[in-house]
C-alpha cells in the first residue's frame, strides 16, 4: 500500500530545488553540483575546492523544523513509553513533515520536499510489516537475529522509536493533523512511516529553538567516516524565539550580556547582530574536482547503527563493536552489580588497564566508561573483563575491593603475558632462549584459566544466537551472492552478520590459543 504523498507529481527535479534554494537565500559554492550517487543523489566538486571554503550556507528560516512548519505545536502526550521525552523532537518533526507533505504544492517547502526520496525508505523497523517489506524484510530480520542491529532496534523500541511505539504515537495524533486540499482525510500509517524515515535518514540537530530539522541541500551529502565536512550551527540561540543576537527573552549578567552568549567574544556578538543566522558546511580538507564531498553524520556509526537509522550498510564498521548488557554477564543479582559499580567508581578498572604495557593487548579500555564490548580490533573491554571476573568466576566468594582488584590485575597480567609469549613464539619460533618468563609456560593459574574459559564461553554463546548459527562465514558469502537481485534487505542484513561473526571468531581464536 502506498503512502499517497506527492503521488501524481513529476519525479524529483534538481531545477525546482535550485530555484527554491535561491528564493530562500541559500548560498551554494559555485564549484559544487548535485550528482547521482548510491541509488539517489550526492554532492560533487566540479573543481578543486580548498580547505576552509564553504560548501553551502543555508539560512535557518529555510530549515524545515516543527518551528518553521505551519503545523500547530503539539503538546507532549501522556505516555507509558519511558524516555519518549528525549525523542519527542523526532516524532514532532515527523508529524510536521507529514503535514507539509499533505499540503503538497501549497506548502512553502514544496520546492524542497519534491526533491526528497518518494518511496518509503525501508529501515529495519518496518521490515516486519509484510505489505511494506514483504518476504525480503521477514527473512532479513531473521539474519539480524543476535546482531548489534537487533539490539539497537530493541534499544530504540524501549525509548519510543520501535514499530509499536510509532503506531501508538500516530494513532493518537493522526486525527489531529489538519485536513488539506489534497488530503482531506487522515493519511495511512505508511505516510507517517515515510515522514519518520526521512527524519531518521536526513535530520540534523540545529539548535535549541528548532531542536532537529531538515536542512535543504546540506542533507544531500552522503556519509563517510573520513568526511570533508560536517554541519556547523550556532546552537545557543534563544529557545523561545530562536534569535541568535540578544533578545527580549534573555537573562542578562551583571555586564548586560545575555548569559547564553557569555562565552562569545564581544566582536563576534557584534557580527551576530548584523548577519543572518545560517547553518554552514565548510570544508575541513580540500576536495578535488570530480570527487564526491562526504559528510560526517555522527560518531560511532558502524554497520548496525547505519542500517537501523540510515537504512544502508557502509564499509566503515567503526562503532563500539559487539556489546553486552550488564545483566547478560551479571544476571539479575543486585549484589554483583553493586560490587561492579563500586569497582568502576573507585577507578580500579582503569588503574588495572593503565598498568598493562604490551603491544596489541587482548583487553583494552574503550572510550565509553562501562562499555561491555569486543572492539573492532578484537579487544575485550576492561569493563567486560571485570564483569566476567566478578559475576562468573568469583561467584559467591566475592572478596573485598582490594583483594578483588588484585585478583583481576594478576589474572589480566597473566593473560597478557601469555598472549604476548604466544605471539612471540608464533612469529619467531626459531629464536631460542628468549621466552620471556617461566610464567608463560605450563597451565594458567586456576582463576585465570577459569576467566579465559568464561570469556570463551561468552563469545561462543553470542555466536549461537545468530540465525542458522551453524553457517561458516564462507557459507554466508555464498548465500548472499546467490540471493535474487531484489533481496536487498537480506543482503544488507547478511553483511552485518558476516562482519560480526568474523569479529567474534577471530577474537575467540585468540582466547582459545591461551588454553592451547
Ligand atoms: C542525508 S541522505 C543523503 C542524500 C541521499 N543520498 C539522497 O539521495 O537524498 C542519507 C541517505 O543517503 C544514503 N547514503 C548516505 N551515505 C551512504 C553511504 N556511504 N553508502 C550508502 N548509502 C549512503 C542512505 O540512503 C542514507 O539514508
Amino acid at each position: 500500500m502506498s503512502h499517497g504523498l506527492l503521488s501524481g507529481h513529476p519525479p524529483p527535479s534538481i531545477e525546482i530545488l535550485q530555484a527554491w534554494l535561491d528564493d530562500h537565500g541559500a548560498v551554494i559554492n559555485s564549484h559544487v553540483e548535485i550528482t547521482e550517487s548510491f541509488d539517489g543523489w550526492g554532492i560533487r566538486a566540479t573543481e578543486t575546492i580548498d580547505e576552509g571554503d564553504l560548501v553551502c550556507m543555508i539560512p535557518k528560516t529555510a530549515v524545515l523544523s516543527h518551528r518553521t512548519s505551519s503545523l500547530p505545536l503539539l503538546t507532549l502526550p501522556p505516555t507509558s513509553v519511558d524516555g519518549i521525552e528525549a525523542h519527542w523532537p523526532i516524532l514532532q518533526l515527523s508529524l510536521a513533515i507529514l503535514h507539509e507533505l499533505r499540503l503538497e504544492v501549497d506548502s512553502p517547502f514544496f520546492g524542497y520536499l519534491q526533491s526528497l526520496p518518494r518511496d518509503l525508505i525501508l529501515l529495519p523497523v518496518f521490515w516486519s510489516v509484510e505489505k511494506i517489506a514483504g518476504e525480503d524484510g521477514r527473512l532479513g530480520l531473521l539474519w539480524l537475529k543476535g546482531t548489534e542491529a537487533e539490539r539497537d532496534m530493541a534499544r530504540r523500541s524501549s525509548i519510543g522509536l520501535g514499530l509499536n511505539e510509532l503506531n501508538t504515537f500516530y494513532q493518537t495524533h493522526r486525527l489531529h493533523l489538519p485536513s488539506t486540499k489534497y488530503h482531506p482525510s487522515p493519511s495511512p500509517f505508511e505516510a507517517f512511516y515515510h515522514a519518520f524515515a526521512l527524519v531518521s535518514t536526513r535530520a540534523f540537530v540545529i539548535d535549541l529553538y528548532h531542536t532537529v530539522g531538515l536542512c535543504p541541500f546540506a542533507d544531500l551529502l552522503n556519509h563517510s567516516s573520513t568526511p570533508h565536512t560536517q554541519l556547523a550551527s550556532d546552537k545557543d540561540v534563544c529557545h523561545i524565539c530562536g534569535s541568535l543576537p540578544s533578545c527580549k527573552h534573555d537573562i542578562l549578567n551583571a555586564n548586560d550580556v545575555p548569559r547564553r552568549l557569555e562565552q562569545v567574544p564581544p566582536h563576534t556578538r557584534k557580527i551576530m547582530e548584523e548577519t543572518i543566522d545560517c547553518v554552514e558546511l565548510k570544508l575541513e580538507r580540500s576536495v578535488r574536482g570530480g570527487e564526491e564531498i562526504w559528510n560526517w553524520y555522527d560518531d560511532n556509526i558502524g554497520d548496525a547503527r547505519s542500517l537501523v537509522e540510515w537504512g544502508f550498510v557502509g564499509e566503515d564498521f567503526a562503532d563500539e563493536g559487539i556489546t553486552w548488557e550488564l545483566s547478560d554477564i551479571l544476571g539479575t543479582d543486585i549484589s554483583f552489580k553493586r560490587v561492579y559499580a563500586g569497582m568502576i567508581a573507585s577507578g580500579v578498572i582503569k588503574d588495572m588497564m593503565d598498568n598493562i604495557d604490551v603491544e596489541d593487548p587482548l583487553v583494552g579500555l574503550p572510550d565509553r566508561m562501562g562499555l561491555l564490548s569486543v572492539s573492532h580490533e578484537g579487544q575485550i573491554s576492561g569493563y567486560l573483563f571485570a564483569a566476567v571476573v566478578i559475576g562468573r568466576v568469583l561467584l559467591d566468594e566475592v572478596p573485598g575491593h582490594t583483594e578483588l582488584a588484585e585478583v583481576m590485575r594478576d589474572s589480566l597480567e597473566e593473560i597478557e603475558r601469555r598472549a604476548n609469549a604466544n605471539e612471540f613464539r608464533g612469529t619467531d619460533a626459531e629464536m631460542s632462549g628468549q621466552t620471556k618468563s617461566n610464567t608463560n609456560k605450563g597451565p594458567l593459574s586456576p582463576i585465570t584459566g577459569q576467566v579465559v574459559k568464561e570469556i570463551i564461553n561468552l563469545l561462543e554463546t553470542r555466536l549461537t544466537k545468530f540465525h542458522h548459527s551453524e553457517h561458516q562465514v564462507e557459507d554466508l558469502y555464498t548465500i548472499r551472492d546467490t540471493l535474487s537481485s531484489d533481496a536487498k534487505l537480506q543482503r544488507m542484513a547478511i553483511m552485518v552478520r558476516i562482519h560480526e561473526q568474523s569479529l567474534l571468531e577471530s577474537t575467540l581464536h585468540k582466547w582459545r590459543e591461551l588454553l592451547a
